[in-house]
């Protein structure tokens, strides 16, 4: 089973949503891309383009077992990361380096990567969307039990 990706974007963060969904649709280990974008005229009804709207809304695809992961874009990719963060079970983070993109998976076990479009080059956004979605959280890793602190404080 594929991973089944979100990717969103405000207004500030559309032309990376957009490359980022070139780069990866024909990827091997992606199974399904729901595109939540800006200015889809498929975007469901309810779909407005703030950042705290598409944070939510990827936050609550994956809670609710619609998704697996999401790449989120604004300007500076921390009012996605806020955003997706307010819907219980989500880690979101904003990393802009690869040592941050992999510990985002090997320690923290994120389901939602963002970055800046107004921050990071798009080579490297590219790169790193890449590299992030390679890396699998070990549930038998010393790191897990630190996770679960945060998922029994959720109650999830
Ligand atoms: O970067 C953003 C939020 O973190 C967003 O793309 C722009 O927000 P604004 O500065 O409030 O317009």
């Amino acid at each position: 089973m594929g991973i089944r990706l979100v990717l969103g974007a405000d207004e500030a963060g559309v032309d990376y949503k957009d490359r980022i969904l070139k780069d990866l649709g024909s990827d091997p280990r992606i199974s399904e891309i729901i595109d939540i974008g800006v200015n889809r005229s498929d975007a469901p009804e309810d779909f407005t383009k703030p950042y705290p709207y598409v944070g939510i809304k990827a936050g609550e695809l994956i809670r609710d077992g619609k998704a697996d992961r999401a790449i989120l874009f604004c300007g500076t990719g921390i009012g996605v990361a806020i955003a997706a963060n307010k819907v219980d079970g989500i880690r979101a983070t904003t990393a802009h380096d690869s040592f941050s993109v992999e510990r985002s998976i090997l320690s923290n076990d994120c389901q939602v990567l963002t970055m800046g479009q107004r921050v990071v080059g798009v080579e490297l956004a590219s790169r790193l969307a890449k590299e992030w979605l390679g890396y699998v959280f070990d549930p038998t890793s010393a790191s897990a039990d630190k996770v679960k602190v945060l998922t029994d404080f959720e109650g999830c």
